[in-house]
């Protein structure tokens, strides 16, 4: 059958984007991972679909390029917000639903600034910070990015003793730029390499910058595709409200999947 699909980016991190409002899609790890290979497929680092979902404008369904269902992915749900505006689905502000609860969104232009879930708690630990941004994320600090090892020290956390045997984890590795502007290289889990932008990671490390340097929000993030702002409201010690993932996300091109 074939199965027309959007390719879309947000700041690089690259999603193969289907309208699936009738349920269609035959899901199976095997068939995702063969669209998401940048040999043998589409190539992206993810891929989603888009669902009805009663009283929302829509359902975000995110699976990782190895075929897993992932956890929430900040990219991907700009990237499926642009889609759902182009779909004609909203005008301006909208509220869908994804596997991590409800997100509301606004777009304006380029730019698409999305909420998202609330921040419960964060571990802070001398050598790094870790937290669940709707995704989980270990956030360490370096002095100098582009001499991070990102993908080599990011898998030996991501398959190690202690996040390893909990399902993984995405490794973020910052670099302080100035006050309230940093620079991100990330490993992301489902994906195992690093990625051009994560923005559940960026988010994480927005948050883990504000506790450890008690900046105001907004923090500008840089990432290998782009700039990103995090905003952010601290309700209490490591719990945070109010947070938004802003920037661009963009349609590429249109096919078809033979599947
Ligand atoms: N690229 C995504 C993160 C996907 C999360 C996934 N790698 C996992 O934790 O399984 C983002 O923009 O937030």
């Amino acid at each position: 059958m074939n199965i027309p699909f959007y390719k879309y980016q947000g700041t690089g991190n690259d999603f193969v984007m289907v309208d699936d409002r009738n349920l269609q899609f035959p899901v199976s790890k095997e068939l995702i991972a063969s669209i998401c290979h940048r040999r043998f497929g589409v190539g992206a680092d993810g891929l989603i679909l888009l669902q009805n979902a009663e009283g929302y404008d829509f359902r975000m369904v995110y699976f990782n390029a190895d075929g897993g269902e992932g956890s929430m992915c900040g990219n991907g749900g700009r990237c499926v917000v642009r889609f759902a505006n182009d779909l004609g689905l909203f005008d301006g502000n909208t509220k869908f639903i994804a596997v991590d609860g409800e997100h509301e969104a606004t777009v304006t232009g380029e730019v698409i600034r999305l909420k998202m879930s609330n921040v419960n708690g964060v571990e802070q630990y001398e050598e790094y910070d870790f937290m669940n941004t709707g995704s989980p994320h270990y956030v360490t600090y370096v002095d100098d990015i582009h001499e991070a090892d990102v993908v080599n020290i990011g898998s030996e956390i991501r398959y190690g003793s202690v996040y390893g045997p909990k399902g993984g984890t995405n490794v973020n590795f910052v670099e302080v730029i100035e006050d309230n502007h940093l620079s991100v290289r990330t490993y992301e889990r489902g994906v195992e390499d690093e990625t051009f932008s994560c923005g559940t990671g960026v988010t994480a490390c927005a948050l883990s910058a504000h506790l450890r340097k008690g900046w105001p929000s907004p923090v500008t993030v840089e990432t290998i595709g782009g700039t990103l702002a995090v905003e952010y409201q601290e309700t209490g010690e490591g719990q945070f409200k109010d947070i938004y993932l802003i920037g661009p996300a963009v349609r590429v091109f249109e096919g078809s999947l033979n599947v």
